[in-house]
């Protein structure tokens, strides 16, 4: 049991198997009772206050003491075998969620030693595990480790995992294990909330399907559509008339608009995944069709729903909704793999202090230390106010800043909200490549983005709360399995700070400051 201090956030409460907070003289009170209401508990832990271990008391000197003691219980637990898998602890926690999570089927969760193979192929085509293996997947992520047999039995499912962890794959698998490609109809849906992450999500679909065995070029192939907002829908009405593919990779409101038309029947669908579902439900331009398609999507008797993020925040609470809206089935499962690190462990966090008028050149001297391989800068999206005042856009400056004085061989690129799909997918696919590069971009590349390549995340402007932090700091750090160190740097005046302490909170994890 973790007690959080709610000043700092409740960061650390949150993703705690039980919660109690309470405050200064409170939280006592609320130790005693939690340690009568849980003889099973062994340590209660108060973060800011005292630490009991079996009637031990501990003064908790710091926050990193208490992260570390949260991650060696966690370890602790897991290697005594107490620990049951995340799948059924989340579910016996909800009281409105089945506790019987991976009994109807075999537990892996457990076994560290499954390829993906062995997890897989009782479920999905051969041709599809030989592709996967070819790309060089053989070991499961950790994710996939304890979500594919939740996925295989057809339970609905949240995927909670840290950004990069594979989620993608995880999903896939699922859709291409239960879709028929003798059926001319789609089967599954995947709606993401940027053209960007639709056309990668598209790309890695395809790239599963395509064969490379000859024993499967006489079957129908699978067919993958993007269907993304921005694009002429011309060519996309003409081929769902013709021959409709067996999966869509789709923004909302391209998808509804097809949906309106009835181009695209939901009676057929298998599979509906909601990709960033988090941000989904907090984009006043998504939400209504959001919920107008999951409620639609309710009515569907075969269906199985799949929800993925690296954060969600209040997670039991959005279970809770998921059975009362129906979104899901009663059974849903929430699979929250490494709960108590929310970021990737080989991300190095660093902060740099300066007034704002020192910001290009500190941007510029960063740039010439760390001499990254690629790297990502992000800057908010200009304000009203500043448009109003006839400003140019912060984006534009560090473009012009950086290709008049950056001394590296980058390829300097942009990505934000307002240019035109077409140079929005240019600069997509010139990243995928390969080379140097350096992006400048708004968040709109801060959610799903994939690119590997990428070494050095800068925060040009503070990101607007923690969980925009996460995203952008997982756009590197993408490489599972990899022990290479990848470094998040935020650019700050002093009174930031202060913000930036409350990230650390929320998220567990340290921020080390820089001086140039
Ligand atoms: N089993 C695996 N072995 C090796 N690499 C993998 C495996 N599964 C996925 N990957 C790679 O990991 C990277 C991150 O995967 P993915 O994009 O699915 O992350 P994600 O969990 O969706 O992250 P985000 O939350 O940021 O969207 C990709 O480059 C993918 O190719």
């Amino acid at each position: 049991v973790v007690v959080d201090s709610p000043e700092f956030g409740g960061g650390l409460a949150a993703e705690a198997d039980q919660v109690a907070v309470g405050r200064n003289g409170g939280v006592d009170d609320g130790v005693d009772s939690l340690e009568r209401w849980l003889p099973e508990v062994e340590m209660v832990c108060v973060y800011g206050g005292v630490c009991r271990k079996r009637h031990q008391h501990h003064q908790m000197q710091s926050r990193s003491q208490t992260v570390s003691l949260m991650r060696d219980l966690y370890d602790g637990a897991k290697s005594l075998g107490r620990r049951r898998s995340t799948a059924s602890l989340s579910s016996s926690v909800s009281p409105i969620t089945s506790s019987s999570t991976n009994q109807e089927h075999p537990n892996f969760a457990d076994d560290q030693h499954l390829t993906l193979r062995g997890i897989c192929q009782a479920h999905v085509p051969d041709h599809i595990l030989h592709r996967v293996e070819e790309v060089g997947y053989f070991t499961p992520t950790e994710i996939q480790r304890q979500a594919l047999p939740v996925l295989f039995s057809g339970r609905d499912c949240i995927l909670h995992a840290q950004t990069g962890s594979g989620k993608t794959l995880a999903y896939l698998l699922l859709v291409y294990s239960v879709i028929n490609t003798q059926r001319s109809a789609v089967q599954a849906l995947i709606v993401v909330p940027t053209r960007e992450l639709g056309m990668q999500v598209a790309k890695v679909a395809r790239m599963l399907a395509a064969k490379s065995d000859q024993s499967v070029l006489d079957n129908k192939p699978c067919t993958v559509m993007a269907l993304l907002d921005g694009g002429t829908l011309k060519r996309q009405k003409s081929w769902l008339k013709a021959e409709p593919p067996t999966i869509i990779v789709g923004t909302l409101g391209s998808l509804c608009q097809m949906l309106e038309k009835q181009m695209i029947k939901l009676e057929s669908m298998r599979v509906l995944v909601i990709d960033e579902v988090d941000f989904m439900f907090h984009s006043s331009n998504q939400v209504s069709s959001l919920r107008k398609l999951l409620i639609s999507y309710s009515s569907i008797s075969n269906r199985q729903t799949i929800f993925a993020s690296a954060s969600i925040p209040q997670h039991r609470r959005f279970l809770y909704d998921c059975i009362q809206q129906k979104w899901t089935k009663t059974d849903v499962v929430h699979i929250h793999a490494n709960p108590v690190q929310p970021m990737p462990a080989c991300l190095l966090h660093r902060f740099l202090i300066c007034s704002r008028s020192e910001r290009h050149s500190a941007l510029l001297s960063l740039l010439q230390s760390d001499a990254p391989q690629s790297a990502i800068i992000f800057v908010n999206e200009q304000s009203e106010k500043s448009k109003k005042a006839g400003n140019a856009p912060a984006t534009n400056v560090v473009i012009d800043v950086l290709k008049n004085s950056h001394e590296g061989s980058h390829e300097i690129l942009l990505l934000e909200e307002k240019i035109n799909f077409n140079s929005r997918a240019a600069s997509f696919s010139e990243l995928r490549q390969g080379g140097s590069y350096i992006l400048v971009a708004t968040d709109i590349a801060g959610r799903g983005v994939d690119l590997p390549d990428t070494t050095h995340i800068y925060n040009f402007d503070l990101p607007k709360d923690a969980v925009h932090y996460l995203h952008r700091a997982g756009r590197t750090g993408r490489k599972p399995f990899s022990e290479s160190k990848c470094v998040v740097t935020s650019i700050i005046t002093l009174e930031e700070r202060f913000v930036l302490q409350k990230y650390e909170n929320e998220l567990m994890f340290l921020c080390e400051e820089l001086f140039l």
